[in-house]
């Protein structure tokens, strides 16, 4: 813009192009073109990735890691060029990449929507047409992902004590959660960067959530911003947010108080990430697609081969602490949930503390590996609180490799007032949208009205203990996982072969 504020002509893409260095470095995002030269060394992804397209249009790269509003909240002003006209932009020639011609025949043909008949084939057909890096930044767990997996085994010791002649003609799926009423115990729990599986992101998600009237936690680092999500979503229908904490509280504080004002009816605040956990597979492929690789390169000592979750979390604040607690109670009326609770002395401190409510949870074994799973935590955890007569004085939400309509139940069996469903959602939005959000939900909900006929119950409130036989849950088989490295390398047999002698 000139001196009195009217908008120049607009920029000619080969000027911008001309500043495509580290000593002047100009991007084009959504049509518009942004010095970012002093930038380079504070962007939390490196320098790396933003000079691989300096003067080049790089609104593909941008979008799903950054919300739509991340240059006008913090890049100055004054770096704003101004509109560029993409007739004169030299758009990148994309060379054949055999990769997506694969994935692009694979995407052809993909099995239609309805030959998914429950969660996991959603996972099926994600993991053939997905984005290599939005896969592994989905599918990742921490380490061996052993604790990734056992969430879901988890579930498969346990086992129904059914009950018989129950008239169950009329099934009531109904609960509350948080004060809310939902049409069914279960949740869209916050997963981050939506737009890797999906250039529309978690409004889908919004969208979904309310057409089967079940509440969607907002993730802090969603591609879409905060209002865009809570925007999508119809009025009445209920959100919460989910926090990292910032180190900087006075961030922190405006987010939670902005949440609070929009409306959401829960604040969840993620305590088992003071770091993110190594996810493998997530550095790999950040490895392998070098553009959107956010190496070490300013030479600091953080590990930046984290992939891009690392990269934009770098803010979280690894010193927060149970003394932190009061002063959330004290800046925001909505109830407080402490997601990642993991062992039961953590339950009664938070009663103490004076929260709302806990989410038993290793963060989809993406975190510490060898965490119980948050069903195992549920089934040590009530009894203690049973026998102090404090089953309800908080919430208890369970997540973590919940993919049936049985896994559902036993959870309530053993107490959880809700579950919380995370990857099954992304891998139906990223494999066929909304109508894949919609038909996971559907699908739960079809499998859990016959489970409850067949356990005996008419309601949410008659599961109850007696229901299920816990007895297996403590017997860990942790096989290590057949598709890790070091099975091949460390393994005798399939060592390198004894010259002949
Ligand atoms: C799958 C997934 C989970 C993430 C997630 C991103 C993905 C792709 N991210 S993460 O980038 O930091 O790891 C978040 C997050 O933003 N905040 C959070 O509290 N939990 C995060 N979680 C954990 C999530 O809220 C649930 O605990 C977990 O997904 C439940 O396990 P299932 O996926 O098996 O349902």
């Amino acid at each position: 813009r000139d001196s009195n504020n009217t908008q120049r002509d607009k920029l000619n893409g080969a000027d911008v192009a001309k500043h495509n260095s580290a000593e002047s470095c100009w991007v084009i995002v959504h049509g518009r073109a942004y010095d970012v030269t002093e930038f380079l060394p504070e962007h939390p992804g490196g320098s790396k990735i933003i000079l691989k397209y300096a003067g080049k249009d790089a609104t593909e790269e941008f979008d799903p890691i950054h919300p739509p509003d991340t240059l006008d909240k913090y890049l100055d002003k004054s770096k704003h060029l101004g509109e560029v006209d993409m007739g004169t932009v030299e758009q990148e020639k994309k060379e054949e990449d055999p990769e997506e011609q694969e994935r692009q025949k694979r995407i052809a043909t993909m099995p239609i929507l309805e030959q998914c008949y429950n969660l996991m084939d959603f996972e099926a057909v994600a993991k053939r047409v997905m984005k290599k890096t939005a896969w592994a930044y989905y599918s990742s767990g921490a380490d061996d992902e052993i604790t990734m997996r056992e969430n879901h085994s988890a579930f498969h010791k346990i086992w129904f004590r059914p009950r018989i002649l129950e008239d169950v003609e009329h099934i009531d799926l109904t609960t509350t959660m948080l004060g809310t009423k939902v049409d069914i115990p279960f949740y869209v729990t916050a997963t981050a960067l939506g737009k890797l599986g999906n250039p529309e992101g978690e409004v889908i998600l919004t969208r979904g959530a309310r057409k089967h009237n079940v509440i969607q936690m907002i993730p802090t680092l969603a591609s879409c911003s905060f209002d865009e999500i809570v925007d999508a979503a119809e009025p009445g229908q209920v959100q919460w947010l989910q926090l990292y904490v910032n180190k900087n509280r006075d961030v922190t504080k405006r987010i939670v108080e902005h949440a609070e004002r929009r409306g959401c009816k829960g604040l969840f605040i993620t305590v088992d990430a003071p770091q993110l956990g190594r996810r493998e597979k997530d550095m790999r492929s950040k490895f392998a697609d070098t553009g959107s690789n956010v190496q070490n390169t300013s030479g600091e000592n953080v590990d930046r081969s984290q992939g891009a979750a690392r990269a934009i979390s770098s803010f979280i604040d690894p010193a927060l602490s149970w003394k932190d607690i009061p002063w959330f109670l004290s800046i925001t009326k909505m109830p407080i949930i402490l997601k990642g609770v993991q062992r039961v002395e953590d339950v009664i401190r938070a009663v103490e503390v004076g929260v709302h409510g806990v989410v038993l949870s290793n963060h989809g074994g993406r975190q510490l590996d060898f965490a119980r799973s948050g069903i195992e935590v549920l089934a040590e955890v009530m009894p203690v609180l049973r026998e102090r007569g404090w089953q309800d004085r908080l919430e208890i939400f369970v997540d973590g490799g919940v993919r049936r309509a049985t896994d559902i139940i036993k959870a309530l069996c053993l107490g959880a007032k809700g579950v919380g469903i995370g990857r099954p959602f992304l891998y139906a939005m990223s494999a066929y949208g909304l109508p894949g959000v919609d038909r996971a939900m559907q699908l739960l909900k079809d499998e859990m009205e016959m489970n409850m006929r067949l356990i005996g119950c008419r309601t949410v409130a008659d599961l109850n203990p007696s229901l299920v036989d816990t007895r297996g849950l403590s017997m860990h088989s942790t096989g290590v996982p057949g598709d890790t490295l070091s099975l091949r390398v460390y393994d005798p047999l399939a060592g390198p072969k004894e010259k002949p002698s």
